[in-house]
């Protein structure tokens, strides 16, 4: 075996049914007595909820999260959190909500106890965004992981199925790139097959059912385990890609990774072998590029950017943007071959068989 650096990520991590009624022992853990509660405006009844939960030691309710958290919202919930005289951030949502906890503890270093409603993995990571003048500045910081996080398989039953199948594959996708990261090791890369396997076999019974206990605990299972990949190493084309697009052209953050998924692995096919079995390993044998495009389409989600507010004159934009200081990619990254794969992902067409 190669030699590998690996480093565990310092998080308390509480899962199951039922999770939620932990989150007032998890702030009193932190030592703190003050925590903001932040949610988006849809989701302020399950923030009221949490609140309630911490009775004294809740300070208020920050309800304006929103994707790709514009800088903005993250300087007004700074100022909030300073007023109230906040000492912990507790974040119940999506990637959106934890990444405005994540936006405080820049400048403020308050823990977060983040409870994920979606699949997005925000949670496990390190990595913050934030978006400004029409460009998202991704990084990583110490201080933004969260402190604990409290999955409740509960909490994503409500998820609509279009949303819960495109927030399952963005999950799948921080693990495919996990697979032939730069710095790719044997721990890792067993947590991302397991990820994608476990995602892929629970994602259909979460759509078809979204009131199955069971699935949403799966895909969940599936998603911690993505999200950890995601914190521990580096990504490569899909992910530059995305937050290209999602922050230049604001596209829906999930539904924009389902859809460009197929066509990142399609382009690394031949430069990543070994990580392309693993994918088609976890998939039950089908090829890794058309294997996610066809559980995508299985599961209802969109299936070209066209379908999702991404302008055709964009595209060529988005290839340059996406080109200039790439990440590491197993394949080399040329202008030319990206604009094929983004006009392909345009028109949804099924990847070609390897
Ligand atoms: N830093 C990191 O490591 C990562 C960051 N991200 C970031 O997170 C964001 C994307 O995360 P994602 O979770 O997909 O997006 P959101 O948090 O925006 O949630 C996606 C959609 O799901 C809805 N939703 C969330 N939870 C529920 C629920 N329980 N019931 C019903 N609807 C629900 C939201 O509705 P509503 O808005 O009305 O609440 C929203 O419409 C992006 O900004 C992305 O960049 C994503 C992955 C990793
Ligand atoms: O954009 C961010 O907030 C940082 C990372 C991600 O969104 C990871 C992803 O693209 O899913």
């Amino acid at each position: 075996m190669k030699a590998f650096t690996y480093q565990s990520l310092p998080m308390r991590v509480i899962f199951g049914e039922g999770a939620l009624a932990g989150v007032a022992g998890e702030v009193e853990r932190l030592g703190a007595r003050s925590a903001l509660v932040l949610c988006t405006e849809a989701q302020r009844a399950s923030a009221e909820n949490v609140a309630r939960l911490l009775g004294q030691r809740a300070a208020g309710v920050y309800d304006k999260a929103q994707m790709h958290v514009p800088i903005e919202t993250a300087e007004e919930a700074r100022h909030v959190a300073a007023d109230l005289g906040a000492d912990c951030c507790v974040a119940i949502g999506g990637g959106s909500t934890i990444g405005l906890g994540k936006a405080i503890a820049m400048t403020s270093e308050l823990p977060i106890v983040a409870i994920p409603t979606t699949f997005a993995g925000s949670e496990m990571t390190p990595i913050y965004g934030i978006t400004e003048g029409g460009l998202k500045r991704t990084g990583r910081d110490a201080r933004v992981l969260p402190a604990s996080v409290i999955y409740d398989p509960a909490l994503t039953a409500t998820l609509p199925p279009r949303i819960a199948a495109t927030s399952g594959i963005n999950a799948i996708a921080h693990s495919v790139e996990a697979l032939y990261a730069q710095d790719a090791n044997p721990i890792i890369s067993l947590m991302a097959e397991e990820s994608i396997r476990a995602l892929a076999a629970s994602l259909p019974r979460v759509v078809a059912n979204p009131g199955d206990a069971g699935a949403a605990s799966d895909a969940l299972y599936g998603a911690w385990l993505a999200g950890a990949c995601l914190g521990a190493v580096g990504m490569a084309i899909h992910h530059k890609l995305c937050h290209t697009l999602g922050g230049t052209f604001n596209l829906p953050h999930a539904e924009m990774h389902t859809i460009v998924l197929p066509h990142s692995i399609a382009y690394n096919r031949h430069a990543a072998p070994e990580a392309m079995a693993r994918v088609s390993a976890a998939l039950g044998g089908a090829e890794a590029a058309s294997g996610i495009y066809d559980l995508a389409e299985r599961l209802g989600a969109p299936m070209a950017l066209a379908d999702i507010g991404m302008p055709a004159d964009g595209l060529a934009r988005a290839a340059e943007l996406a080109t200039q200081n790439p990440y590491y990619n197993p394949r080399p990254i040329e202008q030319a071959a990206i604009l094929e794969l983004l006009r392909d992902a345009y028109a949804g067409r099924r990847p070609p068989p390897a």
